[in-house]
């Protein structure tokens, strides 16, 4: 199978406008970037549609991933086949993972978005503007620390810090201004990786551009020597950023390798952030089709748990069907198979044993009321074995299970989950429910989150934290939803502890108001938000060849 992108470069793409054209986006709403690329001015788009929304999760991922985006894809291909007026919405790629152990996010084999080169490279250059708008933030509020202070912030509590959109662990924690007076006043302070950013955030749940600002304004950017909160609005700021982002807000219009629409549109990851595509991409695709496939980042533990507790629940959004992608590979490491070792042969005892993973899933994903339909995402090397236990332990679990092999043969390979999962979302989830009602006390949100979906017998939450939840309830924050932020490869904070464990303990240690984007940040165990390079980074394989075409992107 040829790779990623020499599959991408032998594709025959349509001009973007014939995608809009095909998707109900009349000309005055597409704003093209390109011949293959678009912005799409949602306001102007009517409302032809009330589609049913598909999300789509996945078991604990091995480092490279188990194929959402792919079979997200892969999916609303399959959808299209049947006959079905399909809109996928994806997140955007960051360059950090590109350039660093997972590669791009366009999905894979014969189910991707394209370009692929350039959308996982600087796109429509959306992250860029996101990063632009948060470091203009910064650079403000040392300016204005800098003329005198006139807001009092304590240089102890500044809690807002910069972004770079790239892996570098260097950054994490700085101290900075350096060099002396005219430099300004040093303080601790470090770098996020953009797609943690609160902004990043913000564009990706506000209703408008409108709300966009109101959102940011509403950013706390630290305290007083009086615990009161110094917001963005405060610095004046909110207005320039603003301008940076009016091209931001609006989605991205691309297409699948079978010519279908895709809108790509922000990139939270779900590990250090919530994990979904923006609100008015999704809410504009439920305008245009009858079916929209999304999906929330890592296992269904972190992107669905935040998918259905923060984005539909500020959007006032519902899942209709929920697919939960499984693989091989994914259980035979949860099944205690080394990750180097996952394509040494057949070994149908490991899926067995990892299956506890998925039953895990599948469990949680109830709780909010609907059952998931499983994608068993077929590689190359899995056997008929292999693939039959997982079809098996799936069914004993309650759950249909769908054998898809979209990643070779593009949407032809997905229609049997296609059929199954149209009917799913006809049937819609009347059921559906969030994990938590929004009145509940911020640590209990977490207490909640842990104990149930990742089965935590206990919550270290340290006395100063819940003292800061506490102040954050006085001060009108109570009803925020809380994100978690952990490791994507287990239910603990042990990223080496696989399977299904339980019974251990989630130490909370930090939480982060954001005020703006509406929603606590809780940070367990020591996952980072500023993520670090491999021993052998991704970049060192990407390059252009003679004809100066890129090499090594995947
Ligand atoms: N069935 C498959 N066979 C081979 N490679 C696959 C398959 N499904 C996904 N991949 C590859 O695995 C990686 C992760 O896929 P991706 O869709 O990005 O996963 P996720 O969105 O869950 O992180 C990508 O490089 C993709 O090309
Ligand atoms: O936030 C992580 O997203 P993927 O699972 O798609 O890598
Ligand atoms: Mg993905």
């Amino acid at each position: 199978m040829p790779t990623d992108i020499e599959i991408a470069r032998q594709a025959t793409l349509i001009p973007i406008t014939e995608v809009a054209k095909n998707a109900g986006v009349p000309d005055e709403a597409l704003i093209p970037y390109g011949k293959y690329k678009a912005k799409v001015d949602t306001a102007t788009l009517p409302t032809t549609s009330n589609g049913k929304l598909i999300l789509v999760t996945a078991i604990n991922p091995t480092p490279a991933g188990e194929g959402k985006t792919t079979t997200s894809v892969g999916l609303s291909d399959a959808l299209h086949r049947i006959g079905k007026k399909t809109m996928l919405c994806l997140r955007e790629p960051s360059l950090g993972p590109c350039f660093g152990v997972k590669g791009g996010g366009a999905g894979g084999g014969k189910s991707q978005v394209m370009p692929m080169d350039e959308i996982n490279l600087h796109f429509t250059g959306d992250f860029h503007a996101i990063t632009s708008a948060h470091n203009l933030l910064s650079a403000m509020i040392d300016n204005s620390i800098y003329w005198g202070n006139p807001n009092d912030i304590d240089l102890r509590r500044v809690t807002w810090r910069r972004v770079l959109d790239m892996n570098d662990r260097a950054l994490r924690q700085i101290v900075g201004p350096l060099g002396g007076v005219s430099n300004g006043f040093p303080r601790e302070t470090g770098f996020d990786i953009t797609v943690a950013s609160e902004i990043m955030a913000i564009l990706c749940l506000a209703s408008d551009l409108e709300d966009l600002q109101k959102r940011l304004g509403d950013i706390i950017i630290g305290y007083r020597r009086d615990r009161t909160p110094v917001f963005c609005r405060d610095i004046k700021a909110d207005p320039a950023m603003t301008v940076l982002l009016k091209d931001a807000i609006l989605p991205n219009l691309v297409q699948t390798l079978e010519n279908r629409p895709a809108f790509l549109h922000g990139g939270p990851f779900a590990n250090i952030a919530h994990g979904c595509n923006s609100v008015i991409a999704t809410k504009t695709a439920l305008r245009m089709a009858d079916y929209v496939v999304t999906e929330a980042g890592f296992g269904a533990d972190l992107g669905a748990e935040k998918f259905m507790d923060i984005k539909c629940r500020m959007a006032g959004l519902k899942p209709d069907a929920i697919v939960l992608v499984a693989t091989v590979r994914s259980l035979k490491m949860n099944g205690g198979v080394p990750k180097g070792q996952l394509t040494e042969g057949e070994n149908v005892e490991a899926v067995r044993a990892g299956a506890v993973n998925l039953k895990r899933h599948i469990e949680n994903v109830k709780k909010f009321g609907i059952t998931p339909t499983i994608a068993i995402n077929h590689f190359y090397l899995d056997t008929d074995a292999e693939i039959a236990v997982i079809k098996e332990m799936a069914e004993s679990y309650g759950a249909d299970a769908v054998i898809c092999k979209h990643w070779a043969e593009g949407g032809a390979g997905a229609e049997d989950l296609a059929k199954i999962v149209a009917e799913k979302a006809d049937t819609g989830a009347p059921d559906f429910d969030q994990l938590y009602p929004s009145e509940m006390p911020l640590a209990e949100k977490i207490e909640t989150v842990a104990t149930e979906i990742y089965r935590a017998a206990n919550v270290a939450i340290p006395s100063a934290v819940r003292k800061q939840l506490k102040q954050w309830e006085e001060m009108g924050y109570g009803n925020y939803p809380v994100c978690m932020a952990k490791t994507q490869y287990s239910f603990s904070t042990d990223p080496t502890a696989l399977g299904a464990p339980e019974g251990h303990e989630i130490a909370i240690r930090e939480v982060r108001l954001s005020a703006g984007a509406g929603f606590v940040v809780a940070i367990a165990g020591d996952i980072m938000t500023m993520p670090g390079l491999p021993k052998v980074p991704s970049a060192e394989n990407i390059y252009l060849d003679e004809n100066g075409q890129i090499e090594g992107l995947f």
